[in-house]
């Protein structure tokens, strides 16, 4: 059984209350429905016949009908009752799987692919529990007892007829379930594509717009949604097929029930009787077939849906080990540390460092050592192949993944701020932060002094990703958070955009007042992070070239002199200075 169909089962096996109430009131709708038609038709046929009182037997239609509504009626309530709640549930546990495999396990994925799948494809699981599993159910109960209705008003040869007719309907969507698995599977794949182009065309309208690649982009979007109209019209020429042959299997079985019936010499209101209910014995089946049509595209959508929420997290949340008690900023140790995105090609390559508790510990190293990598390790996104990651003592693996953010605090080069408030976004930090704190925050951050230049102050929205700040602003909005956070160790992916002078200097007075106190390690992209720092690991292709102080490395550390050298130049560019030329043992 493929795994979305298995998984579809699983969470229904949840709810058999609800279900079964649904299936007793669609056999019941069914049922009832059938037996009105067929009493109206024999109410027709006694009419004919030139019966005197026909009264009860309307009366009878009339109350069935009612009966059928009754039952519709709350037969689409529990079931459609029962699959919001399930369509509810689904979308917690995405959201709690994207949650335990991020950030490791979202790297490769793309953005569109996930929300299609947080929305369109567990909204397509509707479909399952408000109707296929209902219709099942109740089509394996009222498709044989209108067989034995057949039977008892028309006799054995007309349910006989009947017989071939139902399991030729059943058997199209059977025959062509492989094609439907299929149209349903290219289908889920072009309105992903589709989405993921249009997620990508938003996102980087301003590269696309600024490098000129708008008609391309369109071109792309053209084919995605080419792909996705010729994915429809497979699906919908397949659908086609399978009504018109249900269609078929209707008009086929009146009529033979109706040869059999003047061949054997029926009565007219059992004639009748008997060609109505031909047609309605379909509708159990009629119903069915009108969602096994689109059962290839529900199973594929299950698929991906429950693919996500099996898939492993990234790193194995089995520590039970209580937090290190601290009496002061723990030490941070990697202790032999090798690991690698995939085997084949390891990253960091036996690490081994010490930050000790309450120091600034700066990375540096070309693009691609391995820094980012080091500092994801310590955030626990992902576990070394081999060797330890330590705080205060505590190997990061023997505790709960969640009670690390106890301990540690990262402030991302780009730090995500929500299109609200910007008190809502430094809020994020710590809910329910006094007003006071938040002023303290924003103080130490450097965010007062542009707070004032916001219309409406912290109750400013700040747009989309921030856009309404500056980069500097933003990052500095990154540390208020930080400093609200307050956790003893930090992480710090110091920001590798040049700033004017003034900003430079608020942002480096933010950073400042936000290692005070703190283990922090710094992804360091600025010279005065270089200087400042109590010791500097050099990075080289994930080994440690060196450790020391920043004019100790400058003195007796080529590789380190050349990387300095490097910012240097890449500064003084930006500003349009002279380069400077580094000296052995000096500063550029
Ligand atoms: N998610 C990933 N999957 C596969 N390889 C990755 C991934 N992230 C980084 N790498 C690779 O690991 C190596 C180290 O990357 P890392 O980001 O740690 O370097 P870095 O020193 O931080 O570089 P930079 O200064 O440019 O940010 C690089 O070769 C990079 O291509």
């Amino acid at each position: 059984m493929r795994r979305g169909t298995a998984g579809l089962l699983r969470v229904l096996s949840g709810h058999l209350r609800p279900f079964g109430i649904s299936v007793l009131f669609a056999v019941v709708n069914q049922a009832a429905g059938m037996g009105a038609v067929v009493l109206a038709a024999a109410t027709a046929g006694q009419a004919l016949s030139g019966a005197a009182d026909l009264w009860p037997l309307f009366w009878w239609t009339l109350g069935l009908t009612a009966v059928r509504a009754v039952a519709n009626w709350v037969e689409s309530w529990i079931s459609h009752e029962l699959s919001f709640r399930v369509l509810a549930q689904v979308r917690q546990w995405l959201y709690q799987a994207f949650a335990r495999i991020a950030p490791g396990g979202l790297i490769r994925r793309r953005g569109g692919d996930l929300v299609v799948r947080a929305l369109r494809d567990s909204e397509s699981l509707e479909i399952f529990y408000a109707h296929t599993s209902i219709y099942v159910a109740a089509a394996l109960v009222v498709a044989p007892a209108a067989l034995a209705a057949m039977a008892m008003i028309g006799g054995g040869w007309a349910a006989l007829v009947l017989l071939p007719w139902m399991a030729a309907s059943a058997a199209v969507p059977l025959a062509l379930r492989r094609a439907g698995a299929r149209h349903g599977g290219d289908l889920t794949d072009a309105l992903t594509e589709l989405n993921v182009e249009v997620t990508d065309l938003v996102q980087g309208l301003r590269e696309i717009l600024s490098f000129g690649r708008g008609a391309d982009r369109l071109d792309r979007l053209r084919d995605a949604d080419r792909r996705l109209a010729a994915a429809q019209r497979r699906q919908a020429r397949r659908a086609g097929l399978e009504t018109v042959a249900g269609g078929a299997a209707i008009g086929g079985a009146s009529l033979s029930v109706l040869a059999t019936g003047l061949h054997t010499g029926l009565p007219a209101p059992a004639l009748l009787a008997s060609v109505a209910l031909a047609g309605a014995a379909f509708t159990p089946i009629t119903m069915l077939l009108n969602v096994t049509r689109v059962w290839g595209l529900t199973s594929s959508s299950a698929d991906r849906v429950f693919d996500l929420l099996e898939e492993p997290a990234a790193v194995p949340d089995t520590g039970r080990a209580p937090l290190p008690v601290l009496t002061g900023p723990p030490a941070v140790e990697f202790d032999e540390v090798v690991f690698g995105y995939d085997e084949t090609r390891p990253v960091l390559r036996g690490v081994s460092l010490t930050v000790p508790g309450g120091t600034t510990l700066a990375l540096a190293g070309a693009t691609g050592a391995g820094k980012s990598t080091l500092a994801h390790l310590l955030l626990r996104h992902f576990d070394p192949a081999s060797g330890t990651v330590r705080i205060g003592g505590a190997d990061l693996r023997d505790l709960p993944v969640d009670d690390l953010t106890e301990l540690v605090c990262h402030v991302p080069q780009e730090a995500f701020l929500f299109h609200d408030t910007l008190r809502a976004n430094l809020e994020l930090a710590r809910p329910g932060a006094s007003a006071e704190d938040v002023a303290q925050a924003c103080a130490d951050a450097r965010v007062t002094p542009f707070l004032d230049r916001l219309p409406d102050g912290l109750d400013t929205v700040v747009g989309e990703r921030g856009a309404a700040l500056s980069g500097g602003e933003r990052q500095r909005v990154a540390i208020a958070r930080a400093l609200l956070r307050d956790r003893p160790v930090l992480v710090l992916d110091e920001s590798s955009s040049q700033l004017d002078a003034l900003s430079e200097h608020e942002l480096q007075a933010a950073l400042d007042r936000v290692r005070n106190g703190r283990t922090t390690l710094v992804i360091a992209h600025r010279l005065t992070t270089l200087r400042h720092a109590d010791l500097v690991a050099v990075l080289d292709h994930g080994r440690i070239a060196d450790l020391g102080r920043h004019a100790e490395l400058m003195a007796r550390c080529a590789p380190y002199r050349r990387l300095v050298q490097a910012q240097a130049d890449a500064a003084a560019l930006l500003d349009g200075r002279p380069v400077p030329t580094t000296k052995r043992g000096g500063d550029p």
